[in-house]
């Protein structure tokens, strides 16, 4: 009885996704109920087709899981890989201003330490671009090349492409979803990304069009998830989490920023919100890379602290995420 509740549950979660996802811009709103309607008789066929072997089976959660996914698929864009891109990894936050394009700047830098150019940082906010300021590129913009195709700037060894490069300083952009996603279509495939290893892509904050439009577009290795453990922050980000989790992405890690303040004077450690990351990180099943505390910014020379000073206590935190998400990577491929 209980698996039943849980099967009915996970259709109606299904329903859910449905209903959220860009698909239905596309098709119009009769065509998207009319959409969910063959999904919620699918589901309810594949509900009693299973019999009570199924339901009586440890699997049968499974079987339903397989059958959301196999649902979700259908009918929506096709994932394509990206030319010349091998890994992809998504900075995402739930909340805003949390640090996730400090954390992708810093991460894309230190993975570009010794490989020039194989490194891509992709600036997916496309009403708030922050990595050309935080890149330091100042007003350059991107050549096109014979293929028409944007050439990304480089800068730190890390090949850039964002909004931000197309705009001026004072541009605004007032833009609905399907612009928006017209936009990142052209910043992933009408970009020379040739010979990329990975690249890392700034998510603007929050589970709206820009994230499941990447999530169903292209394949996404896994996701670094930015948090700062306050409470409010801690429960946007389970929900972010729990919806990446659902639509099958791996999460590489939880990173926890402004996690503490390092006292001027005695250099202690003092922890601002307690240990929230942990617990979620522990809840989701998945590893706290680190914690990283709120440091005194006062320097006016804007450089990913990787690049300032790599052997700085805040560099070596961004080394460590590097490294995990190397080593996810070649554990991934190593599959
Ligand atoms: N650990 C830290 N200590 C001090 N300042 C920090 C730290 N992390 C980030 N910041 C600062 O906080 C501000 C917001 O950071 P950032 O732009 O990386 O956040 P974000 O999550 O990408 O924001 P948005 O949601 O607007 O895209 C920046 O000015 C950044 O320099």
């Amino acid at each position: 009885m209980i698996i039943s509740r849980n099967i009915l549950q996970s259709i109606r979660q299904l329903i859910l996704i449905e209903s959220c996802s860009p698909c239905s811009r596309h098709y119009g709103p009769s065509a998207c109920q009319l959409r969910q309607k063959a999904i919620l008789d699918s589901c309810q066929k594949s509900y009693f087709s299973l019999g009570t072997s199924a339901f009586n089976s440890p699997n049968s959660e499974d079987v339903v899981k397989k059958r959301q996914a196999e649902l979700m698929a259908k009918g929506l864009p096709k994932k394509k890989a990206i030319p010349g891109v091998k890994d992809i990894i998504l900075v995402v936050s739930a909340k805003g201003g949390v640090g996730k394009s400090t954390v992708a700047v810093n991460v894309a830098s230190a993975l570009a330490r010794g490989r020039p150019s194989k490194i891509g940082l992709l600036d997916a906010d496309i009403f708030g671009p922050s990595i050309p300021l935080m890149m330091n590129f100042g007003d350059l913009t991107p050549e096109v090349n014979k293929d028409n195709h944007m050439i990304p700037l480089v800068n730190y060894g890390v090949k850039c492409m964002s909004m931000g490069f197309l705009l001026s300083e004072s541009s605004a952009v007032i833009w609905r979803g399907l612009m928006v996603m017209k936009a990142l279509e052209q910043m992933t495939r009408q970009v020379d990304w040739t010979d990329t290893e990975c690249l890392i892509v700034d998510t603007p904050p929050g589970t709206g069009d820009t994230l499941l439009s990447l999530f169903q577009t292209v394949p996404v290795s896994g996701v670094v998830m930015v948090t700062t453990p306050e409470t409010l922050a801690l429960q946007v980000a389970r929900r972010g989490a729990t919806m990446i989790q659902k639509l099958g992405v791996p999460i590489v890690g939880i990173v926890s920023n402004m996690s503490s303040v390092i006292c001027n004077n005695c250099h202690t450690d003092i922890p601002i919100f307690g240990d929230g990351s942990e617990k979620l990180a522990a809840d989701l099943g998945v590893p706290l890379i680190t914690e990283i505390p709120l440091t005194c910014e006062r320097d006016a020379i804007i450089k990913p602290a990787i690049v300032q000073d790599p052997n700085s206590f805040k560099a070596q935190k961004f080394l460590q995420i590097a490294n995990f998400v190397e080593n996810f990577l070649s554990s991934q491929n190593n599959r």
